[in-house]
């Protein structure tokens, strides 16, 4: 049961006595969301451990926020566009929703090649966060939804809130009408199809958010097959595809039938430090359609336009520097030094003889405590070492035991945050 908003809730918490509330109900919905949004939570942590250490050193390998320079070539193309707004020729106003047509190629050019997926089945957006919200708000809240345990946190707080998701059960810590399937070592980070009920959508990450597993070409054909065989559709989320270094997938569509059961959502965040510059990507390929017949792709496209008016026009000339050869080129150093940062920590926390997953093709490391709560482990871990990590079950019941830490981070802090853990553990 939820906690009523009485007049004792507001004289027991933080919020003062309202003088006044209006008639309006509050949405049931966001009732049923079990604490703060992970991310914002893992910063109040954060902000309360400098408050009882002020002279800490903090590391902070918590929320997986880029911290390296975006190389010049990209940043001044942005600047360029910028100034140019200042001038009556290079002024613009709004672009299309869809994006700018020469980035939308541009993307298909660079990630989709011989895959047949077009620029105009590419939605250009400002981050796949807000993606994720706008295909929530496209698929309402008839549909059932699967996800990875554990896995990104907003597939799940989205689909509560559009109404998705029904009652949350305390005692297993997961929602009634959500299908839970659990990726762990023991099964490669990969469900047993044979045993997953059937729901309409699936939430598929791949390198998956936390656990760093890239799923594998015969995982994917599986899943693309499960999709086809139950009228599902996969929302596959590549945010992290330029991190794999083995010949696992980029992309579903690199799995024969993807395009008529899979929409794939994406980023620049991970891959180009866009992180607060703010650009994504949805693709929608012309095949995949509702069981009425109708292309998905055209709500997609009405849900855009009544929703979003297009991503900045900076920043996606931004875009088209990261996809030029020269600022692809730079990316992949700055990738790789990320990559180097996770192996760092794999070996650190490998020689304290922990069960180590990830960090070989994700910027993600995925740490084991047997028999501990994983908010145990983060609230020692920072108490200890003044790191900040993320607690396992913060994505999911099936994270619990374990932390994530994250490798986005300067090289010097990556580490002095081992030589702190081989200290303290
Ligand atoms: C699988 C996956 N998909 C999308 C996103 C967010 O992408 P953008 O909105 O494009 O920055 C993320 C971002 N994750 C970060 C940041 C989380 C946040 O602050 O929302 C994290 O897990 O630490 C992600 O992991």
């Amino acid at each position: 049961a939820t906690v009523p908003f009485t007049m004792d809730f507001f004289l027991s918490s933080r919020w003062p006595v309202p003088r006044h509330c209006t008639e309006v109900s509050r949405n049931v919905n966001m009732e049923s969301l079990q604490s703060g949004y992970l991310f914002p939570e893992i910063s109040m942590r954060e902000s309360e451990h400098i408050r009882k250490h002020p002279d800490a050193r903090l590391i902070r390998l918590g929320i997986g926020d880029t911290t390296q320079p975006i190389p010049d070539i990209i940043t001044s193309a942005m600047a360029e566009h910028a100034f140019a707004l200042s001038t009556v020729k290079g002024y613009k106003g709004y672009g299309a929703e869809q994006g700018n047509m020469a980035l939308r190629t541009a993307i298909a050019d660079k990630f989709y090649k011989d895959m047949g997926i077009e620029g105009d089945e590419i939605f250009i957006s400002d981050g796949a966060q807000s993606d994720i919200s706008r295909l929530q708000m496209l698929l309402g809240s008839n549909v059932t939804v699967a996800v990875q345990d554990p896995s990104f946190p907003a597939y799940i707080d989205t689909s509560v809130i559009v109404g998705q998701a029904g009652k949350f059960l305390k005692e297993t810590g997961k929602y009634r009408n959500i299908v839970y399937m659990n990726c762990r070592p023991e099964n490669n980070f990969f469900p047993d199809l044979s045993t997953t009920s059937r729901t309409d959508i699936i939430f598929f990450c791949s390198p998956n958010n936390p656990t760093g597993h890239a799923a594998t070409w015969q995982q994917l054909k599986k899943l693309v097959e499960f999709a086809k065989a139950n009228g599902s559709i996969i929302v596959y989320d590549s945010a992290y595809a330029a991190y794999i270094t083995d010949p696992s997938p980029r992309s579903i569509y690199e799995i024969p039938g993807a395009r008529e059961v899979a929409i794939e959502i994406s980023s620049f965040s991970k891959f180009a430090g866009f992180t607060g510059v703010r650009l994504g990507w949805t693709v929608v390929p012309e095949e995949l359609r509702y069981s009425n017949g109708y292309p998905v792709i055209k709500d997609f496209n009405r849900i855009v336009c009544t929703c979003f008016n297009g991503a900045s026009n900076i920043v996606q000339a931004g875009g088209l520097a990261c996809l030029s050869p020269d600022g692809f080129q730079a990316l992949r150093t700055v990738i790789d030094y990320y990559k180097e940062n996770a192996k760092i920590i794999v070996d650190a926390f490998q020689s304290l003889g922990l069960k180590v997953n990830g960090g070989k093709n994700a910027p993600y490391v995925w740490v084991q405590f047997p028999g501990s709560s994983s908010w145990d482990v983060f609230a020692e871990i920072l108490e200890k070492t003044h790191i900040l990590t993320i607690p396992g079950s913060g994505f999911g019941p099936g994270g619990n035991e374990h932390i994530r830490v994250s490798a986005f981070g300067h090289r010097e802090y990556i580490s002095e945050a081992c030589r702190r853990l081989k200290n303290f553990l």
